[in-house]
């Protein structure tokens, strides 16, 4: 391996005193006006640390005192806030079992689409970029899709958009294609977070999200975030994630959603993983009695896809871990693979996690 030619200059070191000094080669005994300034050293780390994932900033922590410093106070403040200041309320990790002092993704407040880099083509004039609702009024003549009420939410609200019939289903809220603004009461789905939660190490299960108020039976908690993906892309991404799985070390948050028209045909199919890019949903762990969280395909009117939404399915109160069920148990087809053991202390506990063979 060749080497590059090593230069004697100023490094920036720790003087013992927290302050930054400026150490010099043997040969060079006059400071010079391009000298790097300790200030703009540390100006430059707290442009450039924030991007560093935290396997990275670990590496660089170990150059030199001051960028450990610098890491360590990143570290801390990372700690204090899972949803970088996306959600109403900071998100913080709490750890008692090991010194992990925070798990690393990128937060997306909603879903994403994978792909975004697309223009329409074929429009019938340069302008006619229009929403689905304008096309419906221009194709049925006084036909409109989304609501054009007053006020939307609330008692006695008759807003066509409204439907949270029950939990554990479909329901809908008005969208994209509603007169109503971001503020209607009908959209309680569509503000991120609305709760206080915390980001907790629990033995056996790695990361858990809690309550860190009550939350009542019905009130929304979070919508399960990431990204989008084909079938076809979450089957490579589910292969890729159970061989890694097996070294112990890795958790993945592919989740994938069928919902079923009454025939039991599935009619829609959604892979959202937020292994990669995700909000404080993806921290949910499975436990095999149903948990207390509901899950509800909200569709909102306008919108294309629906999104997996998670309400209080009984009172939670304050420190408690949230949960729901995964899916059922059922045996890996692959019988090498090794089964995941679950550890979430229902007495209805099968003693697996269940498995999702996309
Ligand atoms: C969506 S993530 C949940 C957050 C995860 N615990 C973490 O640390 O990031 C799903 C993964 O969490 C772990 N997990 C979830 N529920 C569990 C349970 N009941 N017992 C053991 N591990 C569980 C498994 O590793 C699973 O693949």
């Amino acid at each position: 391996m060749s080497q590059l030619p090593t230069k004697k200059c100023c490094r920036a070191v720790d003087g013992g005193n927290g302050n930054l000094q400026l150490r010099r080669g043997a040969e060079e005994q006059e400071p010079r006006a391009d000298s790097p300034n300790p200030n703009d050293f540390i100006r430059s780390a707290e442009l450039v640390l924030p991007w560093l994932a935290s396997s990275e900033l670990a590496y660089v922590s170990l150059t030199c005192k001051a960028l450990h410093r610098a890491a360590k106070s990143l570290t801390l403040r990372r700690s204090l806030d899972a949803s970088r200041g996306f959600e109403k309320f900071p998100v913080p990790f709490v750890n008692s079992v090991d010194d992990l002092p925070y798990a690393y993704f990128l937060y997306g407040p909603s879903q994403l689409l994978h792909s975004l880099d697309r223009q329409p083509w074929g429009s019938v004039s340069p302008h006619s970029a229009v929403t689905n609702s304008h096309m419906a009024d221009a194709a049925s003549g006084d036909v409109r899709v989304g609501c054009d009420c007053e006020r939307c939410g609330g008692g006695g609200s008759s807003c066509p958009c409204l439907s949270l019939e029950g939990l554990d289903g479909v329901a809908t809220e008005c969208g994209p294609s509603c007169g109503c603004e971001s503020e209607c009461g009908n959209r309680i789905t569509q503000s991120g977070v609305s709760v206080k939660l915390k980001i907790a190490r629990v033995r056996g299960k790695g990361w858990g999200l809690f309550a860190d108020q009550l939350i009542r039976e019905r009130q929304f908690v979070c919508e399960y975030a990431g990204e989008l993906l084909t079938t076809k892309e979450a089957q490579r991404r589910q292969q890729e994630y159970d061989r890694l799985s097996s070294t112990g070390h890795f958790s993945s948050a592919l989740l994938v959603v069928r919902e079923h028209l009454p025939s039991g045909k599935a009619c829609l199919r959604l892979n959202i993983d937020a292994t990669r890019v995700g909000n404080v949903a993806r921290f949910i762990n499975h436990s095999c009695d149903g948990g207390n969280l509901s899950t509800v395909l909200m569709r909102s009117t306008g919108a294309l896809l629906p999104r997996l939404c998670f309400f209080a399915s009984r009172n939670i109160a304050r420190d408690e871990e949230l949960s729901f069920s995964y899916g059922e148990t059922r045996p890996r087809p692959d019988s090498e693979s090794r089964p995941c053991f679950c550890f979430c202390g229902a007495s209805s506990c099968s003693g697996t996690l269940p498995s999702e063979h996309t």
